[in-house]
């Protein structure tokens, strides 16, 4: 995305609590949190943020954006999404605020056909990476490899705290 956009920085931000997950599927944010931390260490113009751990659950991200904008005022902030979420976007929290006063990103995803005409919505031509969380989380309950699918930092955490088993 940010080869492909104007952006300059791309924030991570873990939510506790996505409105449309069971709870009890989700590991705990702070492992969450610790996994993104590890994965863009070495990226100079990525950040991890926990902004949600002190918001109200489920994690609204209207209501994310939110604060984000009332606290960062100097930056513009816009909403990073795969091409499959799209599909719901318009079952999301004032889905419209996102859109009006924000705007998305679109990142193709492989197997997904978004159509969505608006003019905040950018779709971003990036290269497709057919991975998904699901598959990485059966291949390790599986025993099978997950080299090259995770930075080697996130797969030795998730080993260490056997985490997926
Ligand atoms: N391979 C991918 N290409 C493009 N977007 C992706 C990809 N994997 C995840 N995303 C996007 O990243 C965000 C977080 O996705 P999520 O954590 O649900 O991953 P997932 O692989 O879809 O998970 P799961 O397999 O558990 O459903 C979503 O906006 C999703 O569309
Ligand atoms: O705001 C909403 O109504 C809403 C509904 C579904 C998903 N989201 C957010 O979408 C993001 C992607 O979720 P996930 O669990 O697929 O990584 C995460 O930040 C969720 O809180 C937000």
């Amino acid at each position: 995305m940010q080869d492909n956009t104007d952006l300059d920085e791309i924030w991570f931000v873990v939510s506790p609590q996505n409105p449309f997950k069971k709870q009890k599927s989700l590991l705990h944010e702070f492992d969450r949190l610790k996994m993104v931390e590890l994965a863009i260490a070495d990226h100079f113009y990525f950040r991890a943020s926990d902004v949600e751990f002190h918001m109200p659950r489920p994690s609204y991200t209207i209501d994310t954006l939110t604060v984000l904008a009332d606290k960062y005022p100097q930056h513009q902030f816009k909403l990073i999404i795969g091409g499959d979420n799209l599909t719901h976007f318009c079952k999301w929290k004032n889905y419209e605020q996102i859109l009006e006063y924000f705007g998305l990103y679109v990142y193709p995803r492989p197997g997904s056909h978004p159509e969505f005409s608006h003019p905040n919505v950018k779709f971003v031509e990036a290269p497709l990476m057919d991975i998904s969380a699901t598959f990485i989380r059966e291949s390790i309950k599986n025993g099978h490899s997950v080299k090259y699918l995770l930075p080697q930092p996130v797969e030795d955490y998730i080993r260490d705290k056997k985490l997926f088993v």
